[in-house]
C-alpha cells in the first residue's frame, strides 16, 4: 500500500508524527511524507524532533496571506506527485488549508482520503474559522475517518457519514507527546534556553494564534495579562508566540514593557513540552493543548467563543473563558488563589485518548487493503 501524508502545519505534523513512525515500520506500507509550505519551518522542526527526515516540500506558501491563493498553490503543487507516484491513500489531519487542500487534490485525483481527526464540531461555521468549515468539507468527501473520540463519531455520523468508515482512535497528540515526554524525561535533550521557571513563583503558559482573535481578541488577552501582573507580583507569565505576525505583533507591542511577562518566540516541542509540565496554569485558544494538557495534570483557560473539544469540558479540565477582559482575569485569578477550584481541573486521566491511536490507524488502513 502506497500512502501520501500531507503535512502544512505545526500541528499537523506533531498529530501526524506518530502515525508517519508507525507506517514507516510496516513493510507492506510505503509512506510518502509531503510538507505544503504553509509552516515549513514549524513543521519541518517538529519532523526532525520525530527524526522524520525523509519528506518532499511543494513550497505552496501564498505570496500574501490569502487563503485562497494558498489553497489552489497547494492543490496544483500536489498534481504532479499524485500523478507521479499514484498513492492508494492521501493521508490529512484536521482542519487546515493544507488539509482541505490535500484531500480536493486526492479526490480529484480519484484516490481515497483518510482524514485523521475526523469529526471535530463547534456547530458554529464562523468559530473557529475557516476550520469548521474546511474539516466539515473533508468529511463530506473522504474515505476513511479517524474520530478521536465517541462525541466526534457521533458528529459525523449525523452528517450521513457512514459509521463503517469511521474508527475512533483517540486523538494521537497523546501518542506524540508521549513519545515526545519518554524523550525530554532525559533532561539532556532540552535545548530550552528562555528565561527560567522560578519555582517561588506561580507562573503561567500563553499562547494565542487563532485568526477569530487577531485584533481586539489578542489585544483583550494581552491587557488581561498586564492586569494579572499587576494585581499578582508573585506571577511570572511566559507567552510562547505564534510565527504569525498577525498574531504575534500585536501582543509584542502591548506585552513589552512588562517585565513579568517572557515573551518567547515559538518554542521547539520538547521545549513547549518542558514549558507546560513547569508551569501551573496554561491559557490559549489552541486546539491541542487542550489535548495535551489533562495528561499533564495543567488546569486549561481557553480564549475562544467556542470549542470542539467538550470532553475536556464535560471533564473539567479545561474551561472556555472566551476573550473577554475582565473574565480572563476574574477565572485566572481563581485558579491562581482557590486551591479547592485549582484541583478540581487537575484531571487523572485524558478524554483524548491512550497514546495508541497511529497503531490502531495503521491497522485499519491494512485491513481495508
Ligand atoms: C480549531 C482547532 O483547534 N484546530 C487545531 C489547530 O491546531 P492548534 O490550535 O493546536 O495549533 P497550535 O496551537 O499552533 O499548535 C499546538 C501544538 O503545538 C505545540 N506548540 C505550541 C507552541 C509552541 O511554541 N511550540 C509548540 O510545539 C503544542 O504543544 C501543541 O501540540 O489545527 C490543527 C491541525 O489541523 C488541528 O489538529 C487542531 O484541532
Amino acid at each position: 500500500m502506497k500512502v501520501l501524508t500531507i503535512i502544512g502545519t505545526r500541528p499537523e505534523a506533531i498529530k501526524l508524527a506518530p502515525v508517519i513512525l508507525e507506517l514507516n515500520k510496516n513493510p507492506n506500507i510505503e509512506n510518502i511524507t509531503c510538507l505544503t509550505g504553509q509552516h515549513t519551518d514549524l513543521a519541518s522542526n517538529i519532523l526532525k524532533n520525530f527524526n522524520i527526515s525523509n519528506y518532499l516540500n511543494i513550497e505552496a506558501r501564498a505570496s500574501s496571506f490569502r487563503i485562497s491563493q494558498l489553497l489552489s498553490n497547494i492543490i496544483m503543487g500536489l498534481e504532479p506527485i499524485l500523478n507521479e507516484q499514484r498513492p492508494d491513500i492521501v493521508l490529512v489531519h484536521g482542519d487546515t488549508t493544507s488539509s482541505l487542500a490535500g484531500c480536493l487534490a486526492g479526490f480529484y485525483n480519484k484516490i481515497d482520503v483518510a482524514h485523521v481527526e475526523a469529526g471535530l464540531r463547534t456547530g458554529n461555521i464562523s468559530s473557529p474559522w475557516p476550520e469548521e468549515g474546511n474539516r466539515k468539507l473533508i468529511s463530506s468527501v473522504s474515505k476513511y475517518h479517524f474520530a478521536p473520540t465517541e462525541k466526534s463519531r457521533l458528529n459525523l455520523i449525523n452528517e450521513n457519514v457512514s459509521d463503517e468508515s469511521i474508527l475512533v482512535t483517540g486523538n494521537t497528540v497523546i501518542d506524540a507527546l508521549f513519545l515526545a515526554t519518554k524523550i525530554t524525561d532525559d533532561e539532556s535533550v532540552f535545548s530550552y534556553s528562555g528565561p527560567k521557571i522560578r519555582k517561588n513563583k506561580k507562573n503561567i503558559l500563553v499562547t494565542s494564534h487563532r485568526r477569530e482573535n487577531f485584533g481586539d481578541g489578542i489585544k483583550n488577552i494581552c491587557l488581561a495579562l498586564n492586569e494579572i501582573t499587576e494585581m499578582k507580583k508573585d506571577v511570572d507569565i511566559f507567552y510562547a508566540l505564534h510565527s504569525n505576525p498577525l498574531a504575534a505583533d500585536l501582543a509584542k507591542e502591548i506585552l513589552n514593557k512588562n517585565n513579568q511577562i517572557k515573551i518567547l518566540s515559538p518554542q521547539d516541542y520538547f521545549d513547549f513540552i518542558y514549558l507546560m509540565k513547569n508551569v501551573d496554569i496554561i491559557l490559549t485558544d489552541s486546539g491541542g493543548i487542550q489535548e495535551e494538557a489533562p495528561s499533564l495534570n495543567k488546569p486549561v483557560l481557553v480564549m475562544r467563543q467556542f470549542t470542539e473539544r467538550p470532553e475536556a469540558v464535560d471533564a473539567g479540565c479545561i474551561e472556555i473563558v472566551g476573550t473577554n477582559k475582565q473574565r480572563i482575569v476574574e477565572k485566572t485569578t481563581e485558579l491562581l488563589e482557590n486551591s479547592a477550584s485549582y484541583q478540581k481541573m487537575t484531571y487523572g486521566s485524558n478524554p483524548y485518548g491512550d497514546g495508541h491511536a497511529a497503531k490502531r490507524i495503521v491497522s485499519f488502513l491494512m485491513s481495508r487493503k
